[in-house]
């Protein structure tokens, strides 16, 4: 089958996009094709489809939150063609069996590409690491606890040691349980004015010591999941500049957001790792810039309306972002002068690609067609009326931005348009 984009700006050039069974065959001005399959850009951007290291899409255990469909669907809104999803589901996909089926349930549910993260440990809590060599069979992405730090050494080592062989990478929520002590937000002065228990930075921070010791030892491919401070972004700085195969992710919310701006009790800015002091939501920034972390990933974390009500000490952890990451970077990264549209896509497809080995990224002849529209020129609100995730726990609800996506195609297929 064949489908023609007409007047996609790519590179800044009006292009036309000519897609057969699935693939781009050729980019350039005026392609004649006889197809009836036509769609306009209008002079809109055309971008590889986004790809997003880090979402929770609930299925199964957790469909009042989000479900493979809703989420791959609010993904295909955000201009994300590529997913890797977090196995902090119930049942948590740690034999073989069980992650196969979750590889089955993505691919018979998803209008996007959903890869599949499988956990580390059992339950993605206990000591005994699952078996990876088995799981590896059915193509994980990786191997993470999302959501639980590995609090005993000797189950991380197991870990990388076998990842490793399997040449996977670890993806690690980096945070030490003692340091947290039932926090809700960032230790420090923010918390102690609300009144509300702190989480010590140094839980990310030391926990990412040890494994980068570890990392050093076994050699394997160590991701960091949602970076969130100075000493972190350092450490990685310094791991890279040895010659570990480390990368980093940071979400939009922690190089946008910090304490400072938590001015009351509000549930819509609890997340983990938490909203961080200013200096830490700097050297983020300034680690995504010389390029010590690699890609921006949102951690999409839906929740109910009820779950995320009431304080900060009792609602869950998380915030939704896949739906605002494209147009919230672009506004404060790119139109902002910071960087350009490239390094923007570097962040959030090229870069990404690479380090999970996934054939996606880039929008070139003889590629996948995955690729996005997206309507750099006019402003808009975001607003939770807008989202297609079940979930609408954005604490950037309100906020202006450039960067509407108007069309995503998968494969050639429509998966969103506006
Ligand atoms: N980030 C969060 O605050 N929550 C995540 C878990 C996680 O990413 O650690 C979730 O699953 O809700
Ligand atoms: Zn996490
Ligand atoms: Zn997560």
């Amino acid at each position: 089958m064949q489908r023609l984009i007409k007047n996609g700006r790519i590179n800044g050039q009006i292009q036309d996009i000519l897609i057969e069974d699935g693939r781009v065959t050729a980019i350039a001005t005026n392609i004649q094709a006889s197809t009836s399959e036509v769609f306009d850009a209008q002079g809109k951007d055309a971008l590889p489809g986004l790809i997003d290291v880090h979402v929770h899409f609930r299925e199964p255990g957790f469909e009042y939150k989000e479900t493979i469909a809703s989420g791959s669907k609010a993904s295909a809104h955000g201009g994300f063609t590529s997913v890797i999803a977090m196995p902090n589901l119930n049942p948590v996909p740690d034999t073989a069996d069980k992650f196969a089926a979750q590889i089955k349930r993505n691919a018979e549910n998803s209008v996007i590409k959903t890869y599949q993260f499988a956990p580390i440990s059992g339950g993605l809590i206990d000591d005994h690491v699952t078996n990876m060599a088995e799981i590896a069979q059915h193509h994980p992405a990786g191997f993470t606890n999302d959501g639980h730090g590995v609090q005993t050494s000797m189950t991380m080592l197991e870990a990388m040691r076998q990842a490793k062989n399997l040449d996977l990478p670890i993806v690690a929520h980096i945070e030490d349980d003692s340091l947290v002590n039932g926090g809700a937000m960032n230790a420090g002065a923010v918390a102690d004015r609300l009144g509300l228990p702190g989480m010590e930075s140094l839980s990310e921070s030391t926990q990412l010591a040890r494994d980068l010791v570890m990392v050093k030892q076994t050699g394997v491919h160590y991701h960091v999941a949602h970076i969130s401070t100075k000493e972190s972004v350092e450490m990685v700085r310094q791991a890279k500049r040895e010659g570990l195969h480390v990368t980093a992710e940071v979400s939009p919310h922690h190089v946008l957001l910090d304490e400072t701006m938590v001015e009351f009790d509000n549930p819509f800015m609890k997340m983990n790792p938490p909203l961080r002091a200013t200096t830490d939501r700097l050297a983020c920034i300034a680690g995504l810039m010389d390029g010590t972390i690699d890609m921006v990933a949102t951690d999409h974390a839906p929740h109910s309306v009820e779950e995320k009500s009431g304080s900060m000490k009792t609602a869950a952890f998380g915030i939704v972002g896949i739906e605002t990451s494209l147009a919230l970077m672009y506004t404060h990264f790119v139109k902002s002068g910071l960087v350009n549209l490239a390094t923007l896509l570097d962040w959030m497809a090229v870069k990404p690609a690479q380090a999970f080995n996934l054939a996606a990224g880039k929008l070139a002849v003889g590629t996948a067609a995955d690729l996005t529209i997206v309507d750099f020129d006019e402003e808009y609100e975001i607003k939770a009326s807008d989202f297609i995730s079940k979930g609408t726990n954005s604490p950037f609800l309100g906020e202006k931005v450039f960067g509407q996506v108007l069309a995503t195609f998968v494969d050639g297929q429509i998966v969103y348009s506006k």
